[in-house]
């Protein structure tokens, strides 16, 4: 399935056993396009004591993430789709917390989703990023590599993600920033999506984005949701008015509502195919 391009391969773990000795290794060997089936990673769909039901994803590297936006839409697609939910709103479990989705279908399919991300994380070591001072957001915060100053804004929305500004959406250095910054930078203990965000008005912006553990893909639903909190954090854009994010792979809808605090985002949710997957060794 995918959600703009950014594709996972799918495990229907409630109405099969899932046997598997080691998730990140499968992810690694399924997310190769030459010896695998090519993807931006794995995700399993499982049972939940907390929701009804659960999503765990894993990078193509193999890293497993807390959260991942266009997983959720997919996931809320599968198991509507596969009558495993009677409601159109239901809740999905994920590491960083439960969130609702709510489907929009036609003609019984679904289409569209809505899905509650919950409250963005600002505080520096929450989200996490290195140095003081702790308690505070990052905004705007100067970043000198190799003579150049860059200048990011952070969010968590349960993943971090370090948003960069630019003019020209095209001339974003994401090949540069993205591979120095995403898995291994000491400024970011436990890695960071990093993206790259063009604001076109108050309510529009382009984004690109470097994923931890998968590099470019063609769309990121947590990075949509934190370049449009970074872009409103930034003075950029506002609350409480829906912001088109365009992204390689399409658009996302993304609201941040001031009575809530809480992050929505909507957009379309695809199934390309079904099958087995010899998981040879
Ligand atoms: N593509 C996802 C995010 C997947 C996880 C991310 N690479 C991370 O490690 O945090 C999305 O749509 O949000």
């Amino acid at each position: 399935m995918h959600g703009l391009g950014n594709c996972y391969i799918y495990l229907d773990g409630i109405t099969r056993d899932l046997t598997v000795s080691s998730f990140p290794e499968l992810a690694r060997r399924v997310s190769d396009p030459y010896k695998g089936i090519g993807s931006d990673g794995l995700i399993l769909i499982l049972p939940s004591d907390s929701a009804d039901v659960q999503m765990r994803i894993f990078n193509k590297d193999g890293s497993e993430a807390m959260n991942c936006g266009n997983g959720l839409r997919c996931v809320a697609k599968y198991v509507y789709d596969h009558h495993l939910v009677r409601s159109k709103q239901f809740l999905i479990e994920t590491r960083s917390g439960n969130k609702q989705a709510t489907v929009h279908t036609k003609d019984g399919i679904v289409e569209t989703v809505t899905v509650d991300m919950g409250e963005p994380i600002l505080e520096r070591e929450r989200i996490p990023v290195a140095g003081t001072p702790k308690g505070q957001s990052v905004i705007e915060e100067p970043l000198t590599i190799a003579d150049e100053v860059y200048r990011f804004t952070a969010v968590s929305m349960g993943n971090p993600h370090a948003l960069f500004f630019v003019d020209h959406i095209q001339e974003a250095p994401i090949h540069q920033l993205g591979k120095l910054l995403a898995d291994t930078a000491p400024l970011f203990p436990s890695g960071a999506n990093i993206g790259f965000v063009q604001p076109l008005s108050d309510h529009e912006l382009n984004y690109r984005v470097w994923e931890r553990g998968s590099g470019i893909t063609q769309a990121c639903g947590t990075g949509a949701c934190a370049s449009a909190v970074a872009a409103i954090l930034e003075e950029r854009a506002r609350k409480d008015i829906p912001i088109t994010i365009h992204l390689d792979g399409g658009d996302l809808t993304i609201e941040w509502q001031s009575t809530t605090n809480h992050v929505l985002m909507t957009g379309e949710a695809k199934t390309i195919c079904d099958g087995v997957y010899f998981y040879e060794h």
